[in-house]
């Protein structure tokens, strides 16, 4: 199996930066068909608004909304606090605010990683706010052993190992986002 999978990762051409593949595209297809389904029973008969948060969960949030039958608005924010490396700076910056009005919507944001959960955390207050119905959050993956703050996620795809992963829209100083996967990076990379 692991023979199988570093073979992949040779296939898609990434040299020796990566040093394994922790999920794979079919992985993640069927656990976003999971969640979507699941969701889609949460929000029956509602107008739900889905909120990307940029840029790391464009996969996330591409997949997702095609997976689901509830009809679905979607807008996005772009939040930063992590730099050009692998920690959180703890301090978050808005990039760019909704273009929605979320005052009485139901809202579900939709994150590729929670991490510190800093960024979550700051989100959530932030959003709630500013008076939704309802406030949930969907994550692809969450890294339970590196948590600094308790979060409240309805939605949970994988929890993983506390090592910086990448690919399905998770970077490394803004590389590997378009792979189809979910890795991790040889120590090289790093200046390891
Ligand atoms: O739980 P935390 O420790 O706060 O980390 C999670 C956040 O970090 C990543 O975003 P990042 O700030 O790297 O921006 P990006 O999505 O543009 O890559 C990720 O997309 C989450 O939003
Ligand atoms: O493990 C990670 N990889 C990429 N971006 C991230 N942002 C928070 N954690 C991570």
């Amino acid at each position: 199996m692991k023979q199988a999978r570093v073979a992949r990762v040779d296939d898609k051409d990434m040299g020796t930066d990566l040093q394994s593949v922790l999920i794979t595209k079919e992985e993640i297809d069927a656990k976003l068909a999971e969640l979507a389904a699941k969701i889609d029973v949460e929000y029956q008969g509602k107008d739900l608004l889905i909120v990307g948060v940029l840029k790391g969960a464009v996969m996330v949030m591409a997949d997702l909304a095609r997976a689901l039958s509830t009809p679905v608005t979607m807008d996005w924010m772009a939040v930063s606090s992590y730099g050009a490396g692998t920690q959180s700076s703890g301090v978050v910056r808005i990039l760019k605010d909704l273009d929605t009005d979320i005052a009485g919507r139901d809202v579900l944001i939709v994150e590729d990683i929670i991490d510190s959960g800093l960024t979550l955390s700051w989100l959530l207050s932030n959003l709630g706010s500013r008076g939704p119905a309802s406030l949930n959050v969907v994550t692809l993956l969450r890294k339970p052993e590196a948590a600094k703050v308790d979060i409240n996620v309805k939605w949970i795809g994988f929890d993983i190992p506390n090592e910086f992963v990448v690919g399905y829209g998770l970077d490394y100083a803004e590389k590997y986002r378009n792979l189809p996967f979910v890795g991790t990076l040889a120590p090289h990379v790093y200046g390891g």
